[in-house]
């Protein structure tokens, strides 16, 4: 099937579908038993994703269990920091530690040099998923947006107050800037290469846009985003993006506003309402079910599966969680759920 034709690939181009498109964020994982066994043949986490054999099957592996839409390539959005050349490790139970940024002399030590060669095993896992997919199913590829890949350099991990980087980027906003340029360069660098390999369709995932004021929002995570997409567009016009900034509230209606991508992904306290009628006119909305009926299932989820569907179903939308599959998910929760979409008619 042609990219076009492709049901993810037509929502994204303003189509409303009898049934919209369904894949889950983080659809691979934890909860599938099969990925904890690759896992463990694969050693740490990063050689996961730097193994092409082992980061195809992993991704495929949901595509296998439940018939998504799409399958969104293996990866980690800090292999971005790391092939910069910042230490990256993920220690058990505790997530993402790296060698935090303390200085402008630490952002200058950081460098392009190595950069695609360290990639290559990403973009070679892009080739053979394409390669291996069902015609039908369409590829995303995928980075995280500068503001959240900055705060994990810069608090050198998860943090619960953005403190650190708060107080650089409001408090020396020009030498913040320098690092987020350097991000949105890697990050568009990286995401063409995605594209060249065989991405059919991109993700940004901003996943703490929401611990900004207004002002930084924009600056810090609307802008970078914007200049990543539009380096992206200067080489591949075709391909369609989404932007999840998530958290970002009342701040979503700049996105919709004046918008730059194709799809906007609405984290799960975004009222569906709203949305509808402040929102979806402008663009393709993503989203939203909370991650957690997915562990809950039965009525509840599929009540509140429907009320999505029903709210946002009927104008260009992709239905998935308003946050990544948590580990604890039964499969059983996820195939009901892929089930019931498939059979909701508009
Ligand atoms: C913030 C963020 C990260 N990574 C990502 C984000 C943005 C999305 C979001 O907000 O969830 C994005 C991501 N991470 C992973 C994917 C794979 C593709 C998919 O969605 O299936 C994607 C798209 C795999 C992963 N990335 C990680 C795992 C678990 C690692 C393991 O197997 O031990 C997976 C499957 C590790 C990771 N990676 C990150 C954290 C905080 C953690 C630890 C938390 C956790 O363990 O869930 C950073």
């Amino acid at each position: 099937m042609k990219t076009a034709d492709k049901l993810l690939i037509r929502a994204l181009r303003g189509e409303t579908l009898s049934r919209p498109p369904v894949w889950l964020m983080r659809q691979a994982g934890r909860y599938l038993p099969e990925y904890r066994a690759t896992r463990a043949k694969a050693g740490s986490f990063l050689d996961l994703c730097y193994s092409p054999e082992h980061a195809i099957e992993v991704t495929l592996q949901p595509i296998r269990r439940f018939g998504f839409d799409a399958s969104i390539l293996f990866s980690d959005i800090l292999v971005v920091p790391h092939a910069l050349g910042q230490k990256v490790a993920f220690e058990e139970g505790r997530g993402p530690v790296l060698e935090a940024l303390a200085d402008d002399a630490a952002v200058a030590r950081l460098t392009m040099d190595q950069f695609h060669q360290r990639l290559k095993p990403v973009y070679e896992a892009v080739s053979g998923i394409r390669a291996a997919l069902p015609a039908e199913t369409a590829l995303i590829g995928f980075a995280g947006a500068p503001w959240t890949v900055a705060s994990y350099m810069i608090e050198g991990g998860s943090s619960k107050d953005y403190a650190r980087i708060k107080a650089w980027a409001y408090g020396r906003p020009d030498s913040f800037q320098r690092l987020i340029n350097l991000v949105v360069e890697a990050t568009a660098q990286y995401l063409n290469a995605q594209i060249e390999a065989g991405a059919e369709a991109l993700q940004l995932f901003d996943s703490w846009a929401g611990s900004l004021d207004h002002a930084g929002l924009l600056r810090w995570c609307y802008q970078p985003m914007k200049a990543i997409i539009d380096r992206v567009r200067m080489s591949h016009p075709d391909v369609p993006v989404i932007v999840f900034p998530r958290g970002a509230g009342a701040g979503y209606l700049d996105f919709a506003r004046q918008p730059f991508m194709h799809g906007l992904g609405l984290d799960t306290g975004v009222p569906l309402d709203w949305a509808f009628t402040q929102l979806q006119g402008r663009l393709a909305l993503q989203g939203n079910l909370d991650p957690q009926w997915l562990v809950v299932g039965g009525e509840g989820m599929r009540l509140a599966a429907t009320r999505i569907l029903d709210t946002l179903g009927h104008g260009p939308f992709i239905f998935n969680l308003g946050h990544g599959i948590v580990p604890e998910t039964p499969p059983e929760h996820v195939a009901e759920l892929v089930e019931l979409v498939r059979n909701w008619q508009r």
